[in-house]
């Protein structure tokens, strides 16, 4: 499990290797869950397609600040190595539907990465998926430990790599999505 620091807007949450090993755990894992925890390519265009009027990026927190324990292994830099770490609300029709939080390790900002400390607005998808030197790795599922009736219940993450250099997003999705049919 991760824990976290006062200011993250997403709760800790036990991964697991992959979504089948989640649900080895919790057979609850079905429906609107499942498709989202293994919806392939980008989930912003997903959940733009899944709009009826707008979809919209809110930032919650961006900037330098240490990953934790397990973030740190996960993307293998060493643990008290500070990142950029974003985390944003993914919004449809004005409603938060997605907490997102990435970890962008120092080498990864060097040269064209440059830009992912400027995103704002700007889904990092957009940027991610525009640019075809990068690519996802295995999608880990999770379950949020103490989940409030209205905080994300499950999340899934990965890493994206481009050459050497690699990132850690991780999603979460909140009820007000889970709830709408596919
Ligand atoms: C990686 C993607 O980018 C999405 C957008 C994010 C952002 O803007 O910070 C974070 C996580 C993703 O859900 C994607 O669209 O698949």
């Amino acid at each position: 499990m991760s824990n976290r620091n006062a200011r993250s807007i997403v709760p800790a949450v036990r991964w697991y290797r992959s979504f089948r090993q989640a649900r080895l755990n919790h057979p609850g894992l079905q429906g609107t869950a499942a498709f989202w925890l293994q919806a392939e390519g980008s989930l912003t265009r997903h959940l733009q397609l899944r709009c009826r009027q707008h979809f919209h990026v809110e930032v919650a927190n961006e900037g330098f600040s240490l990953p934790t324990r397990d973030e740190a292994l996960t993307l293998g830099i060493p643990h008290r190595q500070r990142a950029w770490v974003r985390e944003v609300r993914l919004c449809g029709d004005g409603a938060p539907w997605v907490l997102a939080r990435t970890i962008i390790p120092l080498d990864t900002l060097s040269g064209r990465g440059r830009r992912l400390r400027h995103l704002g607005r700007v889904p990092l998808g957009a940027w991610l998926f525009s640019h075809r030197e990068w690519s996802r790795g295995p999608l880990q599922a999770g379950l949020c430990r103490e989940a409030r009736p209205d905080e994300p219940h499950c999340a899934r993450r990965s890493i994206f790599t481009s050459h050497d250099h690699s990132l850690l997003v991780g999603e979460y999705f909140l009820p007000e999505l889970l709830a709408q049919p596919l």
